[in-house]
């Protein structure tokens, strides 16, 4: 009786609307009115008049399955897991083909009479133009996912139902199927129906990519997500590609990929599609020697279009597998340079350069962040090269008082002047002969010391104070800055000529937050902190998480010095978060620790004991400390690591947390 009186009303608004009059529209939404307006204005539907549903015949059915037979096989395990969610919450569920006849269906057996009269069924068809405004017709129409629920629907037969489709695109965008789920009974509220579409989607999006990866089967396919972790378990982008790079077609997140790049680098052709080495930083040899870049067969990529980092995998066509290519000589392992950077886009960029550039002799300019590993990088480029056994002689310019840069750098003859070595001196420069000059902090060379290390690369030779004579040097020079030298140049306070000549080549460090590599950074700053000490020290996953989300402005220099610091004072074989500089455990703050099974019960008794202590002793940090025979330090470290704050602190929640 109920429901016949809404249909009444139902069928009296969608009237009006006929008639040009908007009212009783209030709250409904807008993708729902445009559709209601397309019923009556452009399919001529009669709200008065409602229709049953419509279901094809066996025959009629079969001539709208075959086209769709692939599909249908690839999505049968997908169409049957989501069922398999959805059912006991009274749901069924129809795959339509792109004209909206359900040419698949899941529903419970016991109410087929109902389901069948309420279209839910094999053969229904569920076009806009036949059925109004529905989840599957109009989610055709409009190529997106969208709930209908009950009132929604034009047709008053319908308005019992509530009906959530998603289309299933197919590798060029075109929509090719749809997947519903449909209830003939639901609560009022449209929200009630929120998780329904989030589960929908997600099946949709799976079964695309199942047929995605059915239909290029025979191709290379990249497979890439923003998450490492997730790569092989779900990464969201799929690009099919020919051995040359050329895009063959993409998922839905992979065109989303080919369109941000021709958004920005609008095609001088229409039609011509990016190749997969100019959407992602790399070269094809690098595309195709994914498999063997590391263990979890996944290599880390810069998107050209957005500066993001992506994971990329790469899947081989069925049953063959890819030619392997001579390795180019930018690829070859140098292990000086390879053990700089484990899988960062920017750095392979910097060492592929390196690698080239390790026996030449041009100039090498390192640009970035301080503490990023500038000087490292320079001694790894001479360790790398031909003048190995030959000096490295490092000089940071910034260091040396301006006084005696020049004297530290071009030497001196005994006498040459007051306050010098009775003997004088050779200079760096000249002690740099056959080998490697590092100039670190070349920006801030005095002006008049510019002058002359010009001419020193010019002429090859160098003129220590008080001599008369040039001695002949064999240099290379490296150099770095962290200042940005075109605004040195503009001032008037660096030689645009010196900085063409030292400029030869130029490598810029990326800053620690921007790598991909921060674990393998963390592990391998860690080993060279424990191989100098005689006692193992491991890094306990909580540290290691923090040193992850901390932003290292400091660059590798800070996380060294925090290691350091972590290394000197924990006590016990492993470092924990609490081990660490306090504003490195600030990514960590507020979320609970996570202890490991083996230690939790010894640390939660020890934390108890140190607790009643510093009960006993009034939070007395120094009684506690004189009577545990350990210093201050040590007891506010201990406290720190179990989480015990004075009860006079606003958070001494965490005291509780203990008990
Ligand atoms: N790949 C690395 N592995 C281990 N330690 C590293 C690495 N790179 C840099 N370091 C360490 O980080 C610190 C800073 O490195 P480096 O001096 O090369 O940086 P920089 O960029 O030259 O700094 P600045 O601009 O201040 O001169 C050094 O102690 C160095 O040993």
């Amino acid at each position: 009786m109920q429901l016949r009186n809404e249909q009444r009303q139902h069928i009296e608004t969608l009237i009006r609307l006929s008639e040009g009059q908007m009212t009783g529209l209030d709250g409904c939404r807008e993708v729902i009115r445009r559709s209601w307006e397309r019923c009556v204005d452009e399919y001529r539907l009669d709200p008065g008049r409602p229709r049953p549903a419509r279901v094809l015949t066996q025959q009629a059915l079969r001539e709208h399955r075959e086209p769709v037979d692939e599909l249908l096989h690839v999505a049968r395990a997908g169409v049957d897991r989501l069922f398999a969610q959805v059912a006991p919450m009274g749901y069924v569920l129809l795959l339509t083909d792109r004209r909206g006849i359900t040419v698949d269906f899941r529903g419970q057996r016991e109410q087929d009479h109902a389901l069948r009269r309420a279209g839910l069924y094999l053969g229904a068809d569920w076009d806009e133009r036949h059925a109004g405004t529905c989840a599957i017709g109009t989610c055709i129409h409009d190529a997106k996912a969208i709930t209908c629920h009950q009132s929604e629907h034009f047709d008053a037969t319908h308005i019992s139902l509530t009906c959530t489709a998603v289309p299933i695109t197919d590798p060029q965008g075109q929509v090719i199927a749809v997947l519903d789920i449909s209830a003939l009974r639901s609560p009022r509220s449209h929200e009630s129906q929120n998780f329904a579409l989030s589960l929908v989607n997600l099946y949709s999006r799976m079964i695309e990519d199942a047929y995605f990866l059915h239909r290029y089967r025979d191709c290379l396919i990249l497979r890439f997500d923003m998450a490492r972790e997730f790569v092989h378990l779900n990464g969201r982008g799929l690009i099919a590609i020919e051995e040359d790079g050329s895009i063959i077609a993409g998922n839905g997140f992979g065109r989303a990929l080919i369109d941000a790049h021709l958004s920005r680098w609008p095609p001088w052709s229409p039609g011509l599609v990016p190749k997969a080495t100019q959407l992602l930083d790399g070269e094809i040899g690098e595309l195709l020697g994914i498999l063997s870049a590391s263990d979890d067969q996944i290599r880390a990529f810069r998107i050209r279009a957005s500066e993001a980092i992506c994971f990329v995998t790469l899947i081989e066509p069925r049953g063959r597998r890819i030619a392997t290519r001579a390795v180019p000589p930018s690829l070859t392992p140098v292990p000086a340079l390879d053990r700089l950077a484990s899988d960062d886009p920017a750095m392979h960029r910097v060492l592929k350069l390196a690698r080239r550039l390790r026996n030449e002799e041009v100039s090498v300019l390192i640009t970035g962040e301080t503490g990023t590993g500038k000087e490292v990088l320079a001694r790894a480029l001479h360790d790398s090269g031909k003048r190995a056994k030959k000096p490295f002689v490092a000089v940071n310019c910034a260091a040396i008082p301006e006084s005696l840069i020049e004297s530290e750098l071009f030497g001196y003859l005994p006498g040459a002047f007051t306050g010098g070595s009775s003997k004088g001196m050779r200079g760096l420069i000249q002690q740099a002969d056959g080998g490697t000059l590092f100039l670190d902090e070349i920006g801030d060379m005095p002006l008049s010391l510019q002058t002359r290390l010009l001419r020193v690369l010019a002429e090859g030779e160098v003129m220590p104070l008080g001599a008369e004579k040039a001695v002949r040097v064999d240099l290379r020079v490296i150099t770095a800055t962290h200042r940005d030298m075109d605004a040195l140049i503009a001032n008037g306070r660096f030689r645009e000529d010196l900085y063409y000549r030292l400029n030869g080549a130029r490598l810029r460090l990326p800053a620690l937050r921007e790598r991909a590599d921060h674990h393998y950074v963390i592990r391998s700053v860690h080993e060279s902190l424990v191989a100098k000490r005689d006692r193992d020290v491991r890094l306990r996953a909580d540290a290691v998480s923090a040193l992850l989300a901390y932003a290292w402005p400091g660059n590798i220099r800070q996380l060294k010095n925090a290691l350091g610091f972590a290394l000197a004072t924990a006590e016990g074989d492993e470092i924990t978060v609490h081990d660490l500089p306090e504003e490195c455990q600030g990514g960590l703050a507020g979320v609970p620790q996570v202890l490991e099974p083996s230690s939790r019960n010894a640390t939660s008794d020890e934390g108890r004991a140190l607790l009643g202590l510093l009960r006993e002793t009034a939070w007395n940090v120094s009684l506690a400390a004189r009577r545990l025979g350990v210093s201050r330090p040590t007891v506010y470290r201990r406290m720190r690591r179990y989480g015990l704050v004075p009860p006079n602190r606003k958070d001494a929640h965490l005291e509780n947390a203990l008990h």
